[in-house]
Order: structure tokens, then C-alpha cells, then sequence
């Protein structure tokens, strides 16, 4: 059950806390209360345990899908000038605070008639806070696999809270969610983390499995933490989620604020995650050198195999930034050996028109395929499935093809650098992304915001709510025009035979995930179609 804040019915500006403190009121399941042109209200949300979810209604079909606050359920919280304001560095900024009425649209493209869709609200410093400096104890965990950028992130929390908020006060928790409650944590400060950004991995250590929220919240409540900071990818938020709502149950007023973090580009809403652009960069050097050695001899075939679990993301950009790549194979996108319109016929085609290829594969490709050989599917401490590999695999089922009947002799070279393009340290792009995602959460958590995860939308920073971000999987949209560019720059089959393309958009759905379009079944009740024609 939530609680909604009193607002003023008279009001037109969008209900934010950093500007007003008054403090829990009402409560219900699906309530909503008008204000001005506005609408505000909590209801059920089905996903990752998610108990509520915040919308803000407005004129033509506006909908802020906003992130919880400490007043939705601490009542009388004082808050306090945000110390920014007297910092000789933003001083010179004209509009330093974040405006409350600022949100970013989800969708940059706008149709003349349509609705205003939903938006998020927009990340960064807020004229009020709602910790003292030195209130203030916060921690900063890392889960799941590695990524270029994590130790960027962690420095960037660091100085951010040091430097721009006087807080003297950080840990770090050590090898990822048990962490919190089977070691000793790691002291944190401006020195310590002075040149980590310039190496590979997380100081703080990670760790898959061992999610036990009660344990973890006890942890928090024992060591006087009020500021959570939690790096990682899609298993990660879910587990962060979780941890809110034990929190918000608890009636704690501790920050959670997700840092979202995945090589394999997956999370959904944002723009891309940290350290992807890294990792596209150092898959070029693998796929180079597999044109090196694949051009050099005779009916080369070069193999390299990319991360990858679901989402193709990666192997897409590192074809489409190489231009060597024939052939790029990704989870989205089923494919088949054997036949017309096969991989067969378009090797034997391509090494007859140009003397070598090569084959990028994402390692979640043709998995179904694979796992019908394999005796059982194991899977990590996390949950998540084991996969086969994929590049050993078709680098074999080529071999044996061209073997057959002595059809063709071939040379194949298979590259696996998977860890090598996520255990390096972030590029000169992707540090600066860091550094803003880490500002935008540590100016969320002093505001008082909590339950939110940071993200680039629409090139703007943003906090999202944690359900938007589990909900689903980004993948990549093979009816799309990106997927469209590579297919013309590889000049590959598309494998999609007539009868297999999406026949209505219900198909086209269940092939790529959700719509991005899709509204979820949070808006119930709040997107009255009268609303969204002006
Ligand atoms: N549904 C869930 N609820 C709570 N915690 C979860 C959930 N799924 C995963 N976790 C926890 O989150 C942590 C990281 O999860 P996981 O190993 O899946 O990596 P991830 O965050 O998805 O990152 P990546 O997939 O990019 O490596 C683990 O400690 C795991 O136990
Ligand atoms: O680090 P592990 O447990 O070997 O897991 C590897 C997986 O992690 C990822 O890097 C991120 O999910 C995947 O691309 C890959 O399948
Ligand atoms: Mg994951």
C-alpha cells in the first residue's frame, strides 16, 4: 500500500519535494489526485516485486513516470540550502539547479497530433537536500560481470560526494552484494581512489548470487548507512529494487540509487550503458586481426565471437565501425546453416568472390540450437543461463561442411576475445559518461530521491524508476533501420524467409521484446484517451 503526497489542487507545476517539504498525507492502491492540468498518483506495478509506481499526468497525454522520494513516506523530513550554491566552480553556471518542472521525453521524435508520451525526470543538483554533509554515510557496491568504466563510476562517487557536497563519509562493500554481510568493508576518500579509472574491472570486487535482501538491509541499518550506491547491470537493479522496498518498508531514510552497468547493452531506455563504446573499440582489434589472417591465405575464414547474452548489441556496432565483417550473427536474429538462403551458400559465395570472410558472432547466437546437444543447462550462482559456445561451434560446423566431399578447401581462424574487451579500463568517452552518471546519482540521492536508476535518454540525464529499467531486455530490432545498415554494409542474408518475417505487429512484438512504444500496464487509469488529443 503507498502513500501520495498532499498537493495543492490550485497547483500547475509538477509535485517536487526539493522545492516544497511538505510531507506524506493520503494513501491508496491506484489512487491519483488532480492538480492544475495535472495528474499525480501511485498505483500497483506487477514487475520485479515493485509495489509502486509514481505517475504524473499533464496536457496531451504528458506522463512523468516519476522516482519515489523520502516524503512520500518519511513525514516532517527538514531540508537544507543545497551546498553547491556556495561553490566558486558553479558559481558562474546562470541555471545551476535543476528546474522541478524539467522531465525528458522518453521518445525524441514527436508526431504533430500525437501524445506527449512519457518522461522522465531530468537528473542533477537540486536547490534543496535533505542530508547534512556530515549525515551523511554512504556505500557503493558492484555486482555482476565485469565493465570498462566501473572503477570510473566508484572515483566519480567519491569526489562527487567529497567535492561537491562536504561528505566525508564512504565505503566500499567488498565482492558485491554478500559483500554487505560476509566481509569487512573498504574506506573510501578522494585519495584512495585517486587514479583507479585507469584500470580494468572494480576495486571493490563483484560477485554473482548471494542476494539476500534481509541480510543486506540489516547490514545497512547496523552500519548507519543512509546513501546506497549500486553499480551493476539488469540482475543488479532487480536486486536494488528489492532492496528499496525493504527499505521504504522499514521506514529507513536511506538513499537507493542504481548505477546501471552492462557490456552487453541490454538495459532498457537508455541510451546505451557505460563502457559499451569501450568495449565496441577493443572488438576491433580482434576483428582486425582476424581480416589480417583471414586475407592472408587461401580461402581465410576468420571467426570472432563477441559478448552477447540475449543482446546483439555489441557485435552489431564493432561490423558496422569495421567494415571487414561479411557476416554478423546475433541472438535477435535466428539463422540456418543448410540450404538456400543459408550461411553455407553465402560463405561458399563470398570466398568465391573475394578469397576470404569473416564472421562476427555474439555469443547468445543459435543458443536453442546448441543447447538441444548439451546434457543439462547449468547456470551461474545468479540465475542466469550457462551458454555453449557458439564459436567453437559454427567454427566446426563450417569446417566439417567445406571438408565434406572434399567441396572446398578453407582456412579457419577462430578469435574469442570475450573478456578482454570488458576487462579493460574505460576509454576518454566513456570516462566522462561515468563521471556524469555518478554527479547525476549522488545529486539524486542528496535531493532525497530514491528507488531510481541514472540513464542517458535522449542524450539527457535522467532518473528512471527501477521498474522501467527491469521490465524488460533491450535488444536489438531486427525490422529496424540499424539492423537495415548492416545488413547493406555486410550484404549478408537477412535468414528470414518469407514465412518466418513478422506477419502483424503482435509477431513483431514477440520477436523483439516489447514495443518501445509500449505503454505499460502502470499508465492503467492514468492515460485517459480524452487527454491525449489537444
Ligand atoms: N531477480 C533478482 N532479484 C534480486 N537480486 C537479483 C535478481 N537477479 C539477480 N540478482 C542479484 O544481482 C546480482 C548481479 O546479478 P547478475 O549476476 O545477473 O548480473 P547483472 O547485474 O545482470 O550484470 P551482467 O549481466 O551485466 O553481468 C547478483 O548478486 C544476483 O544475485
Ligand atoms: O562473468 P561471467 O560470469 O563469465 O559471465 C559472462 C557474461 O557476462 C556478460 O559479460 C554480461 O552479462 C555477458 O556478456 C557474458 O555472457
Ligand atoms: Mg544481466
Amino acid at each position: 500500500m503507498g502513500l501520495i503526497r498532499s498537493l495543492s489542487p490550485h497547483s500547475s507545476t509538477l509535485p517536487d519535494p526539493v522545492n516544497s517539504s511538505s510531507a506524506a498525507a493520503s494513501s491508496g492502491k491506484h489512487s491519483s489526485a488532480s492538480f492544475g492540468s495535472s495528474k499525480v498518483g501511485l498505483t500497483s506495478n506487477g514487475s520485479a516485486g515493485i509495489s509502486n509506481s509514481k505517475i504524473v499526468t499533464g496536457d496531451c497525454g504528458y506522463v512523468l513516470e516519476d522516482i519515489p522520494h523520502f516524503t512520500d513516506y518519511i513525514a516532517y523530513l527538514p531540508a537544507y540550502p543545497n551546498p553547491l550554491q556556495d561553490n566558486p566552480a558553479y558559481s558562474v553556471v546562470e541555471q545551476y539547479f535543476v528546474d522541478s518542472e524539467d522531465t525528458v521525453p522518453q521518445k525524441a521524435i514527436a508526431h504533430r497530433n500525437g501524445p506527449r508520451g512519457i518522461h522522465f525526470r531530468r537528473a542533477g543538483p537540486r536547490q534543496k537536500v535533505y542530508f547534512e554533509p556530515d549525515e551523511v554515510q554512504a556505500c557503493i557496491v558492484t555486482c555482476g560481470g565485469l565493465c570498462p568504466g566501473l572503477n570510473t563510476v566508484i572515483r566519480e562517487i567519491v569526489c562527487g560526494l567529497y567535492n561537491m557536497y562536504g561528505v566525508k563519509k564512504v565505503l566500499g562493500i567488498d565482492g558485491g552484494y554478500k559483500g554487505f554481510y560476509s566481509r569487512n568493508t573498504i574506506p573510501l576518500n578522494p585519495r584512495s581512489v585517486n587514479d583507479i579509472h585507469k584500470r580494468g574491472g572494480t576495486i571493490l570486487g563483484t560477485s554473482r548470487g548471494g542476494q539476500d535482501t534481509k541480510k543486506i538491509v540489516d547490514s545497512i541499518q547496523d552500519r548507519g548507512i543512509n546513501q546506497v550506491y549500486i553499480i551493476g547491470g539488469d540482475g543488479t537493479q532487480k536486486g536494488a529494487a528489492v532492496i528499496y522496498e525493504e527499505i521504504r518498508r522499514r521506514g529507513l531514510k536511506v538513499a537507493v540509487a542504481g548505477i546501471p552497468k552492462t557490456i552487453d547493452n541490454d538495459i532498457p531506455v537508455i541510451d546505451r550503458s557505460f563502457g559499451f563504446n569501450t568495449a565496441v573499440e577493443e572488438a576491433q582489434r580482434a576483428i582486425n586481426a582476424a581480416h589480417v589472417e583471414a586475407e592472408s591465405i587461401e580461402n581465410g575464414i576468420g571467426v570472432v565471437k563477441l559478448m552477447g547474452r540475449h543482446s546483439g548489441f555489441i557485435a552489431m556496432y564493432a561490423t558496422l565501425a569495421s567494415r571487414d565483417v561479411d557476416c554478423c550473427l546475433i541472438p535477435e536474429s535466428p539463422f540456418y546453416l543448410e540450404g538456400s538462403g543459408g550461411l553455407f551458400e553465402f560463405i561458399e559465395r563470398r570466398l568465391k568472390e573475394n578469397g576470404h570472410m569473416v564472421i562476427v558472432v555474439a555469443e547468445g547466437t543459435g543458443q536453442d540450437v546448441l543447447s538441444e546437444n548439451a546434457h543439462s543447462v547449468n547456470k551461474d550462482p545468479s540465475g542466469n543461463k550457462l551458454l555453449q559456445d557458439v564459436g567453437l561451434w559454427i567454427s566446426q560446423k563450417i569446417k566439417d561442411h567445406f571438408a565434406k566431399r572434399n567441396k572446398m578447401a578453407i582456412n579457419l581462424k577462430y578469435i574469442d576475445p570475450t573478456y578482454m574487451i570488458r576487462a579493460i579500463p574505460s576509454n576518454a568517452s566513456d570516462n566522462v559518461y561515468c563521471t556524469l552518471l555518478a554527479q547525476s546519482a549522488v545529486h539524486g540521492a542528496m535531493a532525497g530521491y530514491t528507488g531510481f536508476t541514472v540513464g542517458l535518454v535522449n542524450g539527457r540525464h535522467t532518473y528512471i524508476p527501477f521498474y522501467r529499467i527491469t521490465e524488460k531486455q533491450n535488444k536489438v530490432v531486427i525490422t529496424d533501420r540499424m539492423w537495415a545498415r548492416l545488413l547493406s554494409s555486410t550484404n549478408q542474408p537477412s535468414f528470414l524467409s518469407l514465412k518466418d518475417a513478422p506477419q502483424d505487429k503482435k509477431d513483431e512484438e514477440s520477436l523483439q521484446g516489447l514495443d518501445e512504444n509500449h505503454i505499460g500496464s502502470t499508465l492503467n487509469g492514468f492515460l485517459d484517451p480524452k487527454e491525449i488529443s489537444c
